[in-house]
């Protein structure tokens, strides 16, 4: 498989400095969301990370204490030991502090952590929905929004290192001024060691993120193929083709590549890292054999000496640990940019007029002259299409696989804009309508529609969730679909958790769970119903039942209808057949019959095989 992988490596790798830098911008906005989070547990927090901060110092200031004191103790003729007892238990008392404060920054992190990480997850939520369904069947914007869901444990480390890097900062600052108080000369020594391994740490960060995002789609691949690879509703097809070695192959060279240009990476990272370490032992030691000719020649004593080299030895830990945490942040805020991007991403509905819908739908709907084509695609599915659809009547769209009847259907529902025509409702253009509020005036079942392992009730009360607790409404929405007959046949009703994925569950058949998911359409009062083949997987008794109820129902609600079934087509009032995006022909079926075209071809057709 020739992937682009190598070359689009080096092409992101251009990502600049100031890129990785920029994206700091976002931090402050950051911090602003997990104090709205939880204000006391970032103040718990901040406060212990004060604490934490001034520790080290004093802790090393109280060794240097004690030292001194042995000494002078060890000069005296007549020891008094009381002060040295009590700065030995006031060195006690701090490193007890020490570690509670070190135990609750922990704690406060993971808290708020977790409360960030439900706030975005909720965020992300709620964002998806208000987006377009043209843009989520768009793969370069469903990237975007991969890369916000699952960097939601990167977005918690940002915010611990975030804080911590406050927290080295103030100690280091307590221990440079410790250090300059006694040999300011040691702070060029610490500045030399620090360098090459800051430059080190930011340009392998930036490689990484160019790596991990110039690959995310392989890595959705690969999750796919992982999905594909290792779950229950693909199984039996596995199993019995033999596809296991297919998609293992398929995975293992998608994986080897990703794994061998990281490896690169991490091997190159690993080995400049050693040896700008060594780098910063060397400067450790260069410092440790200054203070001791100091100390020798009498100019410092050795408590100091303690001191010197223990805030040299931490300075030098907590300004390689503050820079490669820094490289951290300015990684993760990369990440933290896709975050509010896709959080940003405009949703504003591009000819909302806020026109009223009317109460009663009077006229019906129009479509003129309607051309599509799905957006990054050339191919024109929809050419010139014009019909009426009366209020209150039963319209039924026919056609062949792909000749874009559920396309129509997307387009009336607004989840696409036609390319060009117009398609109006009581003579206005639907687009000046409130988006969210013409959308509710549909009842749809999709072809598609999605099995929610959840239970039965919910699974129905999903039509209408206002009405979850209504159980007269649900259960008449399953008495009209039949689903009825389902819930009478499983042990726990309506109560019933559907689907394997959970403990408890209870499969369906397909013919089962579509009559659970028609039972959703009449959850609704809608104006309008849309059924895109919601019947396909019932037996022909099944189906005449759904049908005449269905009718029967609606009589007063415009409806649309699509099916390759014509038993039930040829109720509809009127009967569109659509041809390669075209309109071959429109009329009642005894209209269609007589006109000697493809519907009546296809009728004889499907009526011959049941002969
Ligand atoms: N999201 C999409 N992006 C690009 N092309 C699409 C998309 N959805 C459908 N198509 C294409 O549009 C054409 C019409 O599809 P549509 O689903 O409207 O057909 P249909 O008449 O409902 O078919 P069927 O009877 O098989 O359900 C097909 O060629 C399909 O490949």
């Amino acid at each position: 498989m020739a992937r682009h992988a190598p070359k689009s490596l080096k092409e992101k790798n251009k990502t600049s400095l100031k890129k990785s830098f920029s994206a700091l911008i976002y931090i402050p906005r950051f911090f602003k969301e997990i104090w709205n989070t939880n204000k006391k547990l970032f103040l718990g927090s901040a406060f212990c990370r004060l604490i934490g901060a001034v520790l080290p110092v004093i802790i090393l200031w109280i060794g240097k204490i004690i030292i001194d004191e042995i000494i002078l103790q060890t000069k005296l003729e007549v020891t008094d030991l009381t002060q040295l007892w009590t700065y030995v238990g006031i060195e006690f008392g701090l490193i007890v502090l020490s570690d509670l404060v070190s135990r609750a920054i922990q704690l406060t992190d993971s808290l708020l952590g977790d409360a960030y990480s439900i706030d975005t997850s909720v965020r992300i939520i709620k964002k998806t929905n208000q987006i377009d369904i043209s843009l989520l069947e768009d793969s370069e914007f469903y990237d975007k929004l991969e890369r916000a869901r699952t960097q939601t444990t990167s977005r918690v480390g940002l915010m611990s290192n975030a804080l911590g890097e406050v927290q080295s900062l103030i100690s280091i600052a307590t221990l440079v001024a410790g250090l300059i108080y006694f040999e300011p000369y040691l702070i060029i020594l610490l500045v030399l060691s620090i360098i090459p391994a800051f430059i080190n740490e930011i340009w392998f960060s930036q490689q990484q993120y160019s790596l991990a995002r110039g690959w995310t789609a392989e890595r959705r691949e690969l999750d796919y193929l992982r999905f594909i690879g290792a779950n229950d509703k693909t199984a039996k097809e596995i199993k019995l083709f033999g596809l296991t070695d297919f998609v293992v192959d398929r995975f293992k060279n998608l994986s080897q590549e990703y794994y061998d240009l990281n490896k690169k990476l991490a091997i190159k990272r690993s080995a400049l890292g050693f040896a700008f370490n060594v780098l910063g032992t060397l400067s450790y030691y260069g410092a440790y054999v200054f203070i001791i000719y100091r100390v020798i020649s009498g100019v410092i004593t050795l408590g100091e000496l303690t001191f010197l080299s223990g805030a040299f030895n931490r300075l030098t830990r907590n300004l390689q640990d503050f820079f490669s945490k820094f490289t951290r942040i300015s990684e993760s805020a990369l990440y933290l940019k896709d975050y509010f991007e896709f959080i940003d991403i405009s949703i504003q509905p591009k000819h909302n007029e806020d026109i009223p819908l009317p109460e009663k739908i009077k006229e019906g709907f129009e479509f003129i002259n309607v051309k599509f084509s799905y957006p990054e695609s050339d191919n024109e599915i929809l050419k010139g299409i014009s019909f009426k659809i009366k209020a209150g009547e039963k319209l039924a769209f026919v056609g062949q696989n792909g000749a874009g009847k559920t396309t129509l259907t997307k387009l009336l529902l607004r989840f696409y804009e036609p390319t060009s025509g117009e398609i109006l409702l009581d003579g206005i253009n639907i687009n000046r309508f409130d988006k969210a509020q013409y959308q509710a005036f549909f009842g749809v079942i999709f072809q598609d529609f999605f099995k929610y392992e959840f239970t039965v009730r919910e699974n129905i009360a999903i039509g209408d969730i206002s009405q979850i607790d209504n159980q007269e409404k649900i259960e008449n929405a399953a008495d009209l679909s039949l689903a009825n007959q389902v819930v009478s046949e499983l042990k726990k009703g309506y109560d019933q958790q559907l689907g394997k994925r959970f403990a408890k569950g209870q499969e369906l058949s397909g013919g089962q769970w579509q009559k659970v998911a028609l039972a959703r359409a009449y959850m609704k009062d809608a104006k309008v119903m849309i059924l895109d083949e919601p019947t396909s997987a019932l037996d022909a008794k099944a189906e005449s039942d759904v049908f005449e109820r269905f009718i029967g129902l609606t009589e007063d609600k415009t409806s649309i209808i699509i099916s390759h079934r014509f038993s039930t087509v040829r109720q509809a009032n009127k009967i569109l057949v659509l041809d390669e995006g075209r309109v071959l022909e429109m009329g009642t079926h005894e209209d269609l019959m007589a006109n000697k075209s493809l519907y009546a071809d296809l009728f004889k057709l499907q009526a011959e095989g049941y002969q």
